[in-house]
């Protein structure tokens, strides 16, 4: 039976360490700002955004939130982004994805100025995560976290074989980019990789981020491999569940994220380490 990789109480420690340095950032008369941009009405994206800014304001953080309705336009949507580049408050800005369809993602995502882009997504900071350049940018919030459990958990990484099963642009390539820098071997699987079992049953390290339910079976996962669920998945009953099936993979895996209460708190807890760190650098 694998180690359950606890992202809750790990959050919970790293939320506890951001809260003293901000803090400690307060005595020198800098308070850490955040707004989160949300165009729409999608009522889950709205408890996310709520989710973050109670975090956000328990650990002292100053956050926005600022609600735009989905008929605004992608001018005036870089508008109000042009306007929190301007503002010294704030050290990140979030636009929550996904857009209306409207629009154009990554020119707003453009707009953000590297130094207040708190999700890691402008290609600025995107070029120097795969360049792997020392310094300070930030980086996609999810793949960071899972790199903080990795290394808590003291999971090796150099030499191994790490396989990625999704190539989105905010978890699967900047995970890509993380394994690879920390000298894994890195594989980077998706929709049309055929015998895609062939790869995954290779994994020493094996994270899965596709959006489609229960995908890896056991019999697809190699013995005492870490396995990493970034799946926020449904199931007929409305419960949350991942991309793996936790309940089968559990008695093959070394070690193990769960569904709800792994990935997830980690991706909120590196989204506030990265806001103070962001008020930081800007010192
Ligand atoms: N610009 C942008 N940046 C984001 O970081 C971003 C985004 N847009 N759009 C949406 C996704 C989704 N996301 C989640 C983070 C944490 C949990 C989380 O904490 N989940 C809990 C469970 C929550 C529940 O029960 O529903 C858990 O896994 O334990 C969920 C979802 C950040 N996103």
């Amino acid at each position: 039976m694998a180690t359950i990789i606890d992202g809750k109480s790990l959050a919970n420690e790293l939320n506890k360490k951001t809260k003293l340095e901000v803090e400690q950032l307060k005595k020198k008369g800098i308070v850490p700002g955040l707004v989160v941009i949300i165009v729409g009405e999608d009522p889950a994206s709205k408890i996310y955004v709520r989710n973050k800014q109670r975090k956000a304001e328990q650990l002292g953080i100053y956050s926005v939130v600022e609600e735009a309705p989905s008929t605004i336009s992608e001018e005036d949507l870089i508008g109000i982004v042009q306007k929190y580049n301007q503002d010294p408050a704030i050290h990140g800005i979030l636009v929550q994805s996904p857009l209306p369809k409207t629009m154009d993602e990554p020119r707003v995502t453009r707009t953000i100025l590297p130094e207040k882009d708190v999700d890691g997504f402008h290609p600025v900071n995107v070029g120097r995560l795969f360049a792997n350049l020392k310094g300070d940018y930030p980086i996609a919030c999810t793949p960071r976290g899972i790199m903080t459990m990795l290394k808590h958990y003291e999971i090796p990484m150099e030499g191994k074989n790490a396989v990625v099963v999704g190539r989105s642009n905010i978890v699967g390539r900047p995970m890509m980019a993380l394994l690879n820098n920390a000298n894994a071997t890195v594989t980077l699987t998706h929709r049309f990789t055929s015998n895609l079992s062939q790869y995954t049953q290779n994994a020493d390290i094996l994270v899965v981020a596709t959006g489609v339910r229960h995908l890896i079976k056991a019999d697809a996962v190699k013995p005492g491999a870490t396995v990493i669920d970034v799946g926020m998945d449904r199931d007929e009953n409305g419960k949350l569940t991942g991309d793996v099936d936790f309940d089968h993979v559990k008695d093959v895996a070394g070690f193990i994220t769960p569904v709800p209460g792994g990935v997830g708190p980690m991706t909120i807890a590196t989204l506030m380490q990265q806001i103070v760190e962001l008020a930081k650098w800007s010192d």
